[in-house]
């Protein structure tokens, strides 16, 4: 049978909305703007779109983002310190809309940022579009993980082992686990109507992750730039529909401000 319609209707509605919370914060992330001050404007945002974030009390998380600057590899706490001219920052938001999740997650670039962070950054967004190009019926997780980790060490940078995406729908997380690495053929096969994230963390130097005393926040061990992308997507019966698409263009930075 054809995926579920229905469902695919209200993730895409959840997805434009949490794809449209990165679209508006685009103009605001400059140096000297805090973390907790963006995380104040997706909440007021999903409140004004009569949405909730996922995060916001989950598993005594308190925050309606997660902001993870330069080695912070990702669950970064939102905070009352300025972001500074040359940070790279990425932003994860997962909007509930009327119950289905939409979740998705982008780089900004503080100002102007070294070619090394542009760089990582590209190969980060590369990396996520060769995993969703893997996603049909028939193939398998492994082949995302394969095809991600394949592309971003043949850019001599490394995947983190130790987060993965998740299936989700009208739960945050679900089965499958999607690993960013691994094997062509592995895991679970890919159907039509499946959901989940694919969401790599692609570091400069190795792959080794540390948490922080906070108990949330994971960073590189050897302090060097991670970056992340998370799209949402669902497999159709050709291929995978990204539900979580900047309406406006805004894949990745540097975003023109000058336009
Ligand atoms: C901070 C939210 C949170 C807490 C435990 S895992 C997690 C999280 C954060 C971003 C995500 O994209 C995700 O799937 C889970
Ligand atoms: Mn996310
Ligand atoms: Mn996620």
């Amino acid at each position: 049978p054809l995926h579920d319609a229905d469902a695919f209707a209200a993730m895409r509605k959840a997805g434009r909305l949490a794809a449209e919370a990165l679209d508006m914060l685009v103009p605001v992330v400059k140096p000297g703007v805090t973390t907790g001050e963006i995380d104040d404007l997706v909440l007021a945002f999903a409140l004004d779109h009569g949405a909730l974030p996922a995060t916001l009390n989950y598993r005594g998380y308190r925050y309606s983002t997660c902001t993870s600057v330069n080695h912070v590899v990702c669950h970064g706490m939102p905070n009352d310190k300025p972001l500074r001219f040359g940070d790279i920052v990425n932003i994860d938001v997962t909007l509930i809309v009327d119950g289905w999740h939409g979740d998705t997650s982008r780089m900004y670039s503080v100002g102007e940022v070294s070619r090394r962070a542009e760089r990582l950054m590209d190969v980060t967004y590369e990396s996520l579009m060769r995993g969703i190009a893997a996603v049909k019926p028939g193939n398998t997780t492994g082949d995302i993980g394969a095809a991600i980790q394949t592309f971003a060490e043949s850019e001599r940078c490394s995947v983190v082992r130790d987060f993965c995406g998740h299936g989700l729908g009208r739960v945050f997380h679900d089965r499958p686990n999607v690993l960013h690495y691994g094997e062509p053929g592995a895991g679970v096969i890919l159907e039509p109507g499946m959901l989940f994230t694919i969401e790599p963390m692609i570091n400069l130097g190795k792959p080794h992750v540390k948490i922080l005393a906070d108990g949330w926040t994971a960073v590189t061990r050897d302090r060097e730039l991670s970056a992340q992308f998370e799209h949402t997507v669902g497999v159709t019966e050709t291929g995978c529909e990204i539900f979580t698409t900047s309406p406006a263009g805004l894949h990745f930075p540097p975003y023109d401000l000058r336009a």
